[in-house]
């Protein structure tokens, strides 16, 4: 089985790997675009960032299935907040989402982010270190390193292989009534 990732973030592919332990897949990180803005301002705009990833790096890799990780911020009564979704693909074109941890930002964000700033930039700032979003993420520096980036997508994509899984099995079992 050839599994494609939409990414080559270290978080994200990390991640990936760790959801297929045991499954006997190969994986390939395919540098796609996302087709979405770089910085996702609400869950409608992320998710698609996440299939959009999901389909061209199944396509470009011709795997049997594409994973898409998208990582995006949204405004709500309680405050901004990072969110998550992520899509697997399978060369039929079906599709299964899922959605992973949303933590509020801080307020101060608001503004830079709706100016086009991205939220990696910012965390960079808020740090004073590189690479923030390959390593734990605002996740992980907002939860004391007690979530990080990786283990949050982590999530997201036992959610997404565990889905496909059950309606694979579900149809293998039809078949053999
Ligand atoms: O190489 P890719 O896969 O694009 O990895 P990325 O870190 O840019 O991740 P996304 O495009 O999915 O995230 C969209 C934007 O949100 C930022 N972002 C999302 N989650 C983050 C996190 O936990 N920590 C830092 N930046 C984050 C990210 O840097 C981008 O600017
Ligand atoms: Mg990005």
């Amino acid at each position: 089985m050839k599994v494609a990732i939409g990414s080559q973030n270290a978080a994200k592919v990390g991640a990936v790997e760790s959801a297929l332990i045991g499954w006997g897949a190969v994986l390939h990180p395919v540098p796609v675009p996302s087709g979405v803005s770089p910085q996702p301002l609400s869950d409608e705009e992320t998710l698609q960032g996440a299939i959009n990833r999901a389909r061209r790096a199944r396509e470009e890799a011709a795997a049997d299935l594409g994973i898409g990780l998208e990582g995006g911020v949204v405004d709500s009564s309680a405050g901004l907040f990072l969110i998550n979704w992520g899509a697997l693909v399978d060369q039929s074109s079906r599709q299964w989402v899922a959605g992973g941890a949303r933590i509020p930002l801080p307020s101060s964000f608001s503004t830079p982010l709706e100016e086009g700033k991205e939220l990696g930039e910012l965390m960079e700032a808020f740090t004073s270190r590189t690479g923030v979003r390959s390593h734990e993420g605002a996740v992980g520096i907002f939860t004391a390193g007690l979530v990080n980036r990786r283990e949050m997508f982590l999530h997201v994509a036992k959610l997404l292989i565990g889905q496909y899984r059950f309606d694979t099995q579900k149809e293998n079992r039809s078949h053999n009534t």
